[in-house]
């Protein structure tokens, strides 16, 4: 007999049509492999590694496995390097808010440094403005094609330069016109987010939101600085707050006075599961910090961080969470609905996406099991005479 508990257990299908919030995500992460290579060949750029597709993602997952922070981001100067023109970058997030929306993602915050994309001549003003163009397109792609997405893009800047104040201006500028908000990354370790202190004190005078890149490759004073002295409204990662987690052989658990903080004050993590065990930061998924963050109830959220170095997708991490942590469909919607109380677009959108896109979508398919057992009980009393 079907009982509720393991109908609730998603399958892959239902996984992919599930309402699912991506609040880290980055743009130059997550190009189709055959668009790096167009670009290239449309661009000369002459560094590409492989120019078949397929050879060109594996390799891009090989290298990114690397085990340090360092090595997995001297990955990205092969798409940064092809998305250096206005169409190039029209295209990159117009396919990229299509791919998330056949992914069953229904509201994205994706980010990019627009520093990194001026070698062809472009203006940080010109750079923002094709992003942007690209996600209007994607949306309207995708609702053509029968899925509903909605895409904001976060500004970053990169932590080892100097522009960060010149970004976050760049953000609050744009900031009703398709920009949510800001960020810092890059490599983490000798670059503490304090250097841009500038940036997120202006930020906050004109009442905007930004999520900082912290407790990734670097431990417990990173998300200190990034909350305490910088004022994060999320953090990028934030994994290694588990080093302020003591869980005691008899099962019993002492937060420490940071961790506490993080979860009383219920700020969302976005944590990469996938992303972290390529950098190091978690050893396996069944290790992986976000099972025990999760039972402790910290506001954590699901992400993909870097899909093409990664080789995933949303759903590729829920399959993943629900083989090696049993997660089921509830678990689905307490993730998802985390998220969305952590997007930076306004209160009653949030509420409204919470209230009538995805708690009616996890209604929906928790539905299913009623008229499996329906149709099948069904069945048997015809057959049955
Ligand atoms: O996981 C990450 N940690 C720190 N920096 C990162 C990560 N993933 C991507 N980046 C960097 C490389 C990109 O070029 C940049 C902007 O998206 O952000
Ligand atoms: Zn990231």
């Amino acid at each position: 007999m079907t009982s509720q508990s393991t109908a609730n257990t998603p399958t892959p299908d239902q996984i992919r049509r599930a309402p699912k919030v991506l609040l880290h995500d980055h743009l130059d992460g997550g190009l189709r492999p055959a668009t790096v290579v167009d670009l290239a060949r449309e661009s000369g750029y002459p560094h590409l590694p492989d120019t078949d597709p397929g050879k060109l993602g594996l390799w891009f997952r090989e290298a990114a496995d690397s085990g340090s922070l360092e090595r997995y981001l001297e990955t990205f100067s092969h798409t940064v390097g092809v998305m250096q023109t206005r169409s190039a970058l029209v295209r990159v997030a117009r396919e990229c808010a299509e791919d998330l929306a056949a992914d069953g993602v229904v509201y994205a915050e994706v980010r990019y440094a627009p520093e990194q994309h001026l070698e062809g001549g472009l203006g940080l003003e010109e750079v923002v403005e094709a992003v942007n163009e690209g996600f209007r397109e994607g949306e309207r792609l995708a609702r053509a094609a029968g899925h509903r997405i909605r895409v904001g893009a976060l500004l970053t800047a990169m932590r080892h330069a100097a522009r960060s104040l010149e970004i976050a201006e760049l953000a609050n500028r744009h900031r009703d016109l398709g920009v949510v908000g800001f960020d810092i990354a890059g490599a983490e370790a000798g670059f503490p987010p304090t250097r841009h202190l500038d940036a997120f004190e202006y930020l906050k005078r004109e009442n905007n939101h930004f999520t900082i890149h912290a407790g990734e490759a670097f431990g417990l004073p990173s998300i200190w600085q990034a909350l305490q002295w910088c004022g994060a409204d999320r953090l990028g990662h934030g994994v290694r707050i588990i080093d302020d987690i003591e869980v005691g052989p008899d099962g019993e658990v002492r937060l420490g006075r940071l961790a506490s903080y993080v979860r009383d004050k219920r700020v969302p993590l976005e944590l990469c599961p996938s992303s972290n065990l390529q950098t190091g930061a978690a050893a396996s998924y069944a290790e992986h910090p976000i099972g025990l963050l999760r039972r402790l109830h910290f506001r954590a959220t699901v992400n993909t961080d870097n899909r093409l170095m990664s080789g995933t997708s949303m759903s590729r991490e829920f399959e993943r969470l629900v083989e090696v942590f049993g997660y089921t469909l509830d678990d689905m919607q307490w993730f998802s609905v985390n998220a969305m109380k952590s997007a930076f677009i306004p209160f009653d959108e949030r509420l409204a996406m919470i209230n009538d896109v995805v708690k009616p979508g996890y209604a929906e398919l928790k539905s299913e099991w009623l008229f499996q057992q329906t149709a099948s009980t069904s069945g048997s009393a015809e057959s049955a005479g």
